[in-house]
C-alpha cells in the first residue's frame, strides 16, 4: 500500500535538494500530486493475476491464442524514468481459455510497479502458465527506454525487444514461427 505522506515528504526534499522554493505557485501542490500519481502508476504493487486469471471458460479446438499490441506504460526501477511499448502473448489452451481483457489486467499488474523489462516478461509469461495451464505460452515485449534515449547514453528510437517462452514454446519453432507471423500482420 502507497504511503502517500512520505511520498509527499521525499517530494518535498527532493524539490528543495534541486534548490528549488517549494512555496512558488506552481510547486505548491506538487508533493500532493505526485504522491497521487505514484498511486496510480504504481498500482500494481498490491494486485496479483490471480484475481484476471483464475476465471476461466472451457473451450476446445484452438491451436494458439494471439493478443498483441498492448501498449504498457511501466517505470524503470534503475532511473524511475518511464520505459513504454507493446506487450504480445500468446498461449496453447489446454481446454480453457481466459476473457481477452484479462491479458491486458495482467500486463497491468505487472507494468505498474517499479520493474526492468526482462523481469515484467518473464512475470507475464509464469503467471499465465500457473493459472490458465496452458500447454505453452509466449510474450514478447517491445519498448522505449527513457532512460536510454532521454538521458545517459541518448540513443533516440532504440528498442528493446525481450521474450519469454514457456511449455511447448521452447521446443516448437513452428509454433513460434507462427507467433511471429501473427504479430507481423
Ligand atoms: N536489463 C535492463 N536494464 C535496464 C532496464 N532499464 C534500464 N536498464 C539499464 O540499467 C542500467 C543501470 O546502469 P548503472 O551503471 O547502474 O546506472 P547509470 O550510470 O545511470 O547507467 P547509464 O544509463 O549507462 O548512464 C543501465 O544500463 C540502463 O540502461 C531494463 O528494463 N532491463
Ligand atoms: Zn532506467
Amino acid at each position: 500500500m502507497i504511503n502517500r505522506e512520505k511520498i509527499e515528504a521525499a517530494t518535498t526534499l527532493m524539490l528543495e535538494g534541486m534548490g528549488e522554493d517549494c512555496n512558488r505557485e506552481g510547486l505548491v501542490e506538487t508533493p500532493k500530486r505526485i504522491a497521487k500519481m505514484y498511486e496510480e502508476l504504481f498500482s500494481g504493487m498490491d494486485k496479483t493475476p490471480e484475481k484476471y486469471l483464475s476465471k476461466t471458460f472451457k473451450s476446445e479446438g484452438t491451436e494458439m491464442v494471439v493478443e498483441k499490441d498492448i501498449v504498457f506504460y511501466s517505470m524503470c526501477e534503475h532511473h524511475f524514468m518511464p520505459f513504454y511499448g507493446k506487450v504480445h502473448i500468446a498461449y496453447i489452451p489446454d481446454g480453457k481459455v481466459v476473457g481477452l481483457s484479462k491479458l491486458a489486467r495482467t500486463v497491468e499488474v505487472f507494468a505498474r510497479r517499479p520493474q526492468i523489462q526482462e523481469q515484467m516478461t518473464g512475470q507475464i509469461a509464469d503467471a499465465l502458465m500457473e493459472y490458465l495451464a496452458p500447454k505453452g505460452a509466449v510474450v514478447m515485449i517491445t519498448a522505449e527506454h527513457l532512460c536510454m534515449t532521454m538521458r545517459g547514453v541518448k540513443k533516440p528510437g532504440s528498442q528493446t525487444v525481450t521474450i519469454a517462452r514457456r511449455g511447448e514454446f521452447v521446443q516448437d519453432n513452428q509454433q513460434l514461427e507462427m507467433f511471429f507471423t501473427m504479430v507481423k500482420s
